[in-house]
């Protein structure tokens, strides 16, 4: 019998595999708990009781006859049995999470006593989900076919447009026919307006193509000149899904905690949002590229740059290629000024961790966004905050700048763990010249418990903006620095080193995985420029307590 009690919207007696429930839906929650012959305490029988909050519901449908003998004989034998209309079961679908950050879609079937109570079961359920506003309905999807082990094309056709199909998304696909096809189009040709979301299937370079697009789309929209390092960009209002299938998946595996692309397509079904901070990357005021997780000079540069030669090799180029650079012990001369980040929550070596619902980023956000950019820009340097800057100068193996964390199936805990995704800051590691044994014993703490910024040659700084400047020869237009207080940092050093040919090796960047040729750059972090769908990785226990919360 149904009844309509407080907060609930519905409470009836339904059965699920032949088995009385008593069903129950509230704005937030569907609760299905067993109906014990006596109210006998439990404790150890979890599955009596399951719940599943209404914004993981991924769709509800109701029961045809043909369809019925794919979830249980039960429905069907009381449907028979009793001559009743067909259409009085209705199953959901929705979100299990299972280990590892890894989510599944479940299915329950509920039959109902009668057909009215059915509709209007599946009708209240329908008006919960529609009240949610944040779910995409139709999506811009770039599958690129080559990355990784060149499955994005499959991946995406049996394990996601399935699911969209199921949650009622509708979605308009491009196969990319050549590299920065996805950024092209998104740039100039796609009408974004129709969209409420970009899907990105493929690895950290696609994703890196399509925030590229969106990016520049947005700030012409806005009339903001890109090339300007000083102007504060527009964020983009589209959110971005990524389905991971490529080599490394970096920004993937940071943001939601696996690389799954059922899990992915589920976060994009729900509706998940994560804000992320974009480091814009500049040269004498010309913009080459934006980076969201890894910069990377000297070590990660090189290693990118001998993979890319050996593509055919797949996702194992990275190795051999990390293999090889490692061997190699290639350091490097220059310095980095950088802008330490001020008046801000955390620090590199917190054992905290940037997780769902991160109080760091929500802080650090508002520092940024609300009140105004608190760092001094490079004009106002000039004119009052010298001391403001900080330098470093030397040889080094190794010059990272990690946005995130970089948690990936490589170092599950990242290259900066205690990085966040949305705090406006980028954590900025030196790695100094040091032996190859040492240089192995931080490498290999990327892969423990072991702090691998806890060693005398390796220093880490949370700053809002950073430049390099490679020991070379002045006559390179690299030298070509305008700014006073750049000549202070980076004067003497280059003037050390003569014109000549026997200069010192030069690496190039890392750049989310792409190349930069340019050694010399600018990098300003613009605090959550964009939103994906995810919602940072969640934190274990959440896990068992939503999924499950009448078992405690
Ligand atoms: C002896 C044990 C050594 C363990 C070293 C662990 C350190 C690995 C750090 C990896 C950081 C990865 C940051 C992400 C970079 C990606 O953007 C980039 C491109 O990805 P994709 O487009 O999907 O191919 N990947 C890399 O640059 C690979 C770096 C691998 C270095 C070994
Ligand atoms: N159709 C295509 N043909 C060739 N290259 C492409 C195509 N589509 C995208 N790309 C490029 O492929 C590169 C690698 O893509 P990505 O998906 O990141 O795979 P991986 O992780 O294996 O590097 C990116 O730089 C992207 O610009
Ligand atoms: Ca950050």
């Amino acid at each position: 019998m149904e009844k309509r009690p407080g907060r609930l919207l519905l409470l009836s007696d339904l059965s699920v595999r032949n088995t009385a429930y008593e069903v129950s839906l509230s704005r937030s929650l569907l609760t299905w708990k067993k109906r014990l012959p006596s109210p006998v305490y439990h404790p150890f029988k979890p599955s009596m009781c399951r719940s599943v909050t209404v914004s993981e519901i991924i769709c509800v449908r109701e029961e045809e006859e043909e369809n019925s003998s794919r979830d249980e004989g039960s429905w069907r034998k009381i449907r028979e049995g009793h001559g009743r209309d067909c259409r009085q079961a209705f199953t959901v679908s929705y979100v299990e999470r299972g280990r590892n950050h890894r989510w599944r879609c479940a299915e329950v079937t509920f039959v109902c006593p009668d057909a009215v109570l059915c509709q209007r079961w599946v009708q209240c359920i329908r008006e919960q989900l529609a009240a949610l506003g944040c779910r995409p309905k139709h999506l811009l999807v770039y599958i690129n076919p080559v990355g990784g082990k060149k499955r994005g094309k499959r991946i995406y056709e049996q394990k996601v447009a399935p699911l969209f199909a199921r949650a009622g998304i509708t979605t308009h696909v491009i196969v990319t026919e050549y590299a920065n096809h996805a950024r092209d189009h998104l740039r100039t040709d796609a009408e974004l307006k129709q969209f409420d979301g970009v899907v990105c299937v493929g690895g950290d370079g696609m994703f890196s193509e399509i925030i590229h697009g969106l990016i520049w789309r947005t700030q012409m929209d806005s009339a903001v000149n890109p090339n300007s390092p000083e102007e504060a960009l527009q964020a983009c209002p589209l959110r971005i899904g990524i389905i991971p299938a490529g080599s490394t998946d970096c920004i993937c595996f940071a943001t939601v905690g696996a690389n799954d692309p059922v899990t992915s397509a589920l976060h994009i079904i729900v509706g998940d949002s994560q804000p992320m901070d974009v480091c814009s990357v500049h040269h004498n005021n010309t913009l080459l590229r934006y980076s969201v997780s890894l910069l990377g000079y000297g070590f990660f540069g090189d290693v990118l740059s001998d993979s890319e030669r050996k593509r055919w090799m797949g996702p194992a180029r990275y190795d051999f290629s990390g293999l090889k650079m490692f061997l190699t012990h290639h350091y490097y001369e220059g310095a980095v000024a950088y802008l330490p980040a001020k008046g801000i929550m955390g620090t590199p070596r917190d054992k905290t961790r940037c997780r769902t619902g991160c109080v760091v980023c929500e802080h650090n956000g508002k520092v940024f966004t609300e009140k105004g950019e608190k760092y001094k820009s490079a004009e106002s340097f000039d004119a009052e905050g010298e001391e403001e800057w900080q330098s470093v100068r030397g040889k080094f193996l190794a010059i990272n700048a990690a946005s995130m964390s970089c948690a990936c199936p490589r170092t599950p805990k990242g290259l900066s763990p205690a990085a966040h995704l949305a705090d406006g800051t980028t954590d900025l590691i030196v790695v100094r010249k040091c032996s190859r044994f040492n240089f192995l014993r931080h490498l290999i703490r990327h892969t423990s418990k072991d702090d691998q910024f806890d060693l005398g040659f390796v220093e880490v700084h949370r700053v809002n903006r950073f430049r390099f400047l490679p020991r070379q020869c002045q006559s390179d237009s690299d030298l070509n620095l305008r700014d006073a207080h750049k000549r202070q940092i980076f004067g003497p050093l280059c003037r050390d080193h003569p014109a000549c040919s026997c200069g010192p090796h030069y690496s190039s960047w890392n750049c989310d995985g792409e190349v930069l040729k340019h050694a010399a750059i600018d990098v300003r972090v613009h605090c959550q420029l964009i939103k994906l769908f995810a919602r940072g990785i969640e934190e274990t226990t959440v896990f068992e307590e939503v999924t499950n919360p009448c078992a405690i």
